[in-house]
């Protein structure tokens, strides 16, 4: 028998928000019926008109608060909320601090493993901290623009100030996108899979102040780019690289494999604790500078390194955990799946004058069971994966080295929480509290640190 939902399709209730999901939404519900309710916040009461129904769950939209929580922070640009850039901007950054240690200690507590987590270690200004910007580039009535996507839509919303950003990387942006205009280059249109400029990436180093520019282009050729490259470099000093990067796939994923360098260096370099690190355009870089540098410092005080021992760093991108751990081990081992990221990591140990570390380019889950098969004993192991976390295959070879420590850096506390209860069945144990460091200001990402030690 099909039960008909307490809610409607375009009708409006009186509400009152209880809760905050992982995605930052508001949560009510009406006879245990859920309505998922963007920008409203717990404790607020609102009048919400119902947008979707579905079958356990519904969306609405406010229409009216009625009374709001002393946590709201009033914003004046409702794009930032609108296109995800910056989701939690409404709620006043303590509140937000506590949001991401509660997302990680509420799916603790689903289970019996008995953590705690440390409050959440935040920003002293959680704003304009991104040293990375990613942004399409399309027409919007008749008009080339650069922007971001309305949430769940292909809608690009035009933005000139995206407010977590470094203010110099949104200049930039405004710079390259009105040459783009003057040059009438023909921006990407998905839909018919035509036209010239897909996206712009641009990254600067926050201590080095290097910038590179990345054209994302759909065609082999860049039209006007003498004229593109001259103006760049004359509005914007700043710039050491300027790279076009082609990606012909009809595909979401925004880069391609190949890069042409259009002026400077393939790479621009930052620091890191003190390290100097090359940056490719396809490599991955953290992008929050200062509560890298953090994060990182508390992984390596929590390994507690002497220089005897044998470390594995899996997902090492550009070799900056490797690095930092090499200064104080005897030897490191690291492995990436992105082969210029690997390239870059050697450039940089080499640079670095550390000669204690071993690149691989590979699956984390594959060259861990090679070296677990090969006898590799390391004293220590430290992950870093993305969001979906670690393969059961790659904990299991990890286990069988039997590491005393396994240090897990987790940007997703649903499968850092996963990973440990398997890292638990293999005699693995947290021993103290999990650290969140906030990485991600104004938005409902969580990034911690764990210690897992061997019973
Ligand atoms: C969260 S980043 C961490 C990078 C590095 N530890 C850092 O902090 O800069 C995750 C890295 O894992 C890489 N990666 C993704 N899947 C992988 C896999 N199956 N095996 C190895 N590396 C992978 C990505 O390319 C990315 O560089």
């Amino acid at each position: 028998m099909k039960i008909k939902a307490p809610v409607e399709k375009n009708s409006t209730y009186e509400v009152t928000i209880e809760d905050l999901t992982y995605q930052g939404m508001g949560v009510a519900k009406i006879e245990d019926f859920p309505i998922f309710i963007a920008e409203a916040l717990p404790g607020e009461k609102v009048t919400v008109k119902v947008t979707k129904v579905q079958k356990s769950f519904s969306f609405g939209r406010v229409e009216k608060w009625l009374s709001k929580s002393a946590d709201r922070v009033e914003t004046g640009d409702k794009k930032l909320t609108q296109t995800g850039i910056a989701p939690l901007q409404h709620l006043a950054y303590d509140a937000q601090l506590k949001f991401k240690h509660d997302q990680i200690q509420n799916l603790l507590n689903k289970t019996d493993l008995n953590i705690d987590v440390l409050p959440t270690i935040g920003m002293d200004d959680p704003t304009h901290y991104r040293n990375k910007a990613q942004v399409p580039v399309r027409m919007v009535n008749g008009q080339l623009e650069t922007g971001f996507y309305r949430q769940h839509s292909h809608d690009l919303v035009p933005i000139e100030d995206y407010y977590i950003q470094d203010p110099k990387i949104d200049e930039a942006i405004v710079v390259v996108r009105d040459l783009l205009r003057k040059y009438h280059i023909e921006p990407f249109n998905e839909a018919s899979h035509t036209g010239v400029v897909r996206n712009l990436m641009i990254r600067r180093g926050y201590y080095s102040n290097e910038t590179m520019i990345c054209f994302i282009t759909r065609t082999q050729k860049l039209p006007m780019v003498d004229e593109l490259v001259k103006e760049i470099t004359a509005q914007l000093p700043e710039v050491t690289s300027i790279v076009q990067n082609i990606n012909q796939a009809k595909t979401n994923v925004i880069m391609g494999k190949k890069n042409k360098v259009l002026f400077g260096k393939e790479t621009i370099s930052d620091k890191l604790l003190g390290l100097t690190f090359a940056i490719s355009p396809t490599s991955f870089y953290q992008v929050n500078p200062v509560q890298t540098e953090k994060l990182y410092k508390l992984a390596i005080e929590q390994v507690g390194l002497s220089g005897k021992e044998t470390v594995i760093d899996a997902y090492c991108g550009i070799g900056t955990i490797s690095l930092a751990m090499a200064e104080h081990a005897k030897q490191v081992y690291g492995v990436e799946i992105v082969a210029d990221a690997i390239e870059d990591a050697k450039v940089n140990a080499q640079k670095n004058h550390l000669n204690n570390i071993q690149f691989e380019v590979g699956k984390a889950e594959d060259k861990m069971a090679e070296w677990q098969q090969a006898g590799l004993k390391p004293d220590v192991i430290v992950v870093d994966p993305p969001r979906k976390g670690l393969a059961a295959s790659l904990i299991e070879s990890a286990t069988k080295m039997q590491p005393k420590k396994v240090v897990y850096v987790s940007c997703n506390p649903a499968t850092l929480v996963r990973d440990v209860q398997l890292f638990a069945d293999q005699g693995y144990k947290v021993n103290q509290p999990i650290q969140p460091v906030d990485q991600f200001p104004q938005t409902t990402h969580v990034e911690s640190v764990t210690v897992l030690e061997r019973a």
